[in-house]
């Protein structure tokens, strides 16, 4: 019997080293106004739009059939001041749609050369991207740039899709271009695809898609943890993470960085746990922003849990639902982790009354 998902995973592969290989070129030549901020003050790029419509394009042509829900839409471009931005992402997602066959590419997927989409293909490809999200049936989660403030910076960020069946990750896809593909071996350059599906375990590969190489976290003990965690202060509550590595003992300090590359240093040992809380009420985070993290971890040993100890809901539509946060960590400190902020929770409800 053949494996499950063996199409989907070479497809989110495919078209996650397109998209990736774009945001990285588009970095280099980025300028000013080519950013754009949305409703929520936060940025997004043309390389956000652009690497939506390659990824979704791709999608289309192989599963037409499936929804998506994709972070970016493409009102903004579609409106007569955005026409500029348009003409540049439209050559953008055209250039890296034609680029040359690579390892695994088919060319029914609407990829290689001579396969040119219209404008108005491509916005329609990013706006293909508005499902709602739900609890059964099969879906797509496409986050072209997560990250991109650390995308901005020239730091860390992650081109991340995922298939969600029924409410459970069964394919996950990360690539981290400025990710070293070997921390102990810096010369080696960077650019990394983690992937994973669900029963077949997790793999990095190079950005090319060579070197297979099976994840699988480390043992690890407070003594040797340390926290990843954001970089933007408001995307999680950073002291209280200083709270947590306290009552564990933790004496390394915290690695900060941006976007689901922090799932891939956990499943590859650099670290050892993730931790995320919510700095106030009222933001719920996005199915796109776990979805791809959830199943690496799992597939690579690992735990994903909100504070409460319960999984994350994938099932709930475009967000997570309530946030009680993210702890991820191998199987040997998860409990740990969450006891400890269970207690912090609690000493912070005690010093409200
Ligand atoms: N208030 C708040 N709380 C929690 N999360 C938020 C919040 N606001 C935004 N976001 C989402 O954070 C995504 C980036 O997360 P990171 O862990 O990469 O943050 S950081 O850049 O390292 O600070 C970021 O993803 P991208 O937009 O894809 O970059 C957002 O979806
Ligand atoms: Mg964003
Ligand atoms: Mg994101
Ligand atoms: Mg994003």
């Amino acid at each position: 019997m053949s494996k499950a998902y063996t199409t989907e995973e070479q497809v989110a592969v495919a078209a996650v080293r397109r998209a990736s290989r774009l945001t990285a070129s588009v970095f280099n030549k980025l300028v000013k106004n080519e950013t754009l901020t949305k409703g929520d003050k936060s940025p997004v790029t043309v390389g956000d739009f652009a690497a939506q419509a390659v990824i979704s394009t791709i999608l289309k042509h192989a599963f037409p059939d499936d929804p998506i829900v994709g972070e970016e839409d493409a009102s903004d471009l579609r409106a007569e001041s955005g026409k500029e931005m348009k003409d540049r992402i439209v050559a953008l997602a055209n250039e890296a749609l034609t680029e040359e066959l690579g390892l695994g590419d088919n060319e029914n997927w609407g990829i290689g050369p001579g396969q040119e989409k219209t404008d108005a293909e491509i916005l329609d490809a990013i706006d293909r991207g508005n499902y709602e999200g739900g609890s059964s049936g099969r879906m797509w989660t496409i986050d072209p740039i997560d990250g991109t403030k650390g995308f901005l910076r020239g730091e860390q960020y992650a081109v991340c899709v995922s298939l969600i069946a029924d409410a459970q990750v069964k394919v996950g896809v990360i690539g981290c271009p400025n990710l070293p593909i070997d921390p102990a071996h810096p010369e080696q350059g960077t650019g990394v695809i983690f992937k994973a599906v669900r029963g077949q375990g997790a793999q990095q590969l190079t950005l090319s898609g060579a070197n297979p190489t099976p994840l699988q976290i480390p043992p690890c003990t407070p003594a040797t943890l340390a926290f990843l965690e954001s970089v933007e202060a408001a995307h999680s509550k950073l002291s209280f993470n200083e709270r947590v590595a306290e009552l564990l003992g933790i004496t390394r300090p915290p690695v900060r960085m941006d976007s689901q590359a922090k799932y891939g240093c956990l499943v590859r040992g650099e670290g050892g746990a993730y931790l995320r809380m919510p700095t106030g009420v009222g933001y719920r985070e996005k199915i796109w922003d776990h979805a791809p993290g959830q199943i690496l971890v799992e597939e690579a040993g690992g735990i994903v849990t909100d504070s409460r100890g319960e999984p994350l809901n994938f099932g709930l539509g475009r967000t997570l639902g309530e946030n009680y946060g993210v702890i991820a960590a191998g199987k040997d400190v998860h409990h740990l982790v969450l006891g400890a902020v269970q207690k912090a929770l609690a000493e912070e409800t005690r010093a409200k009354v």
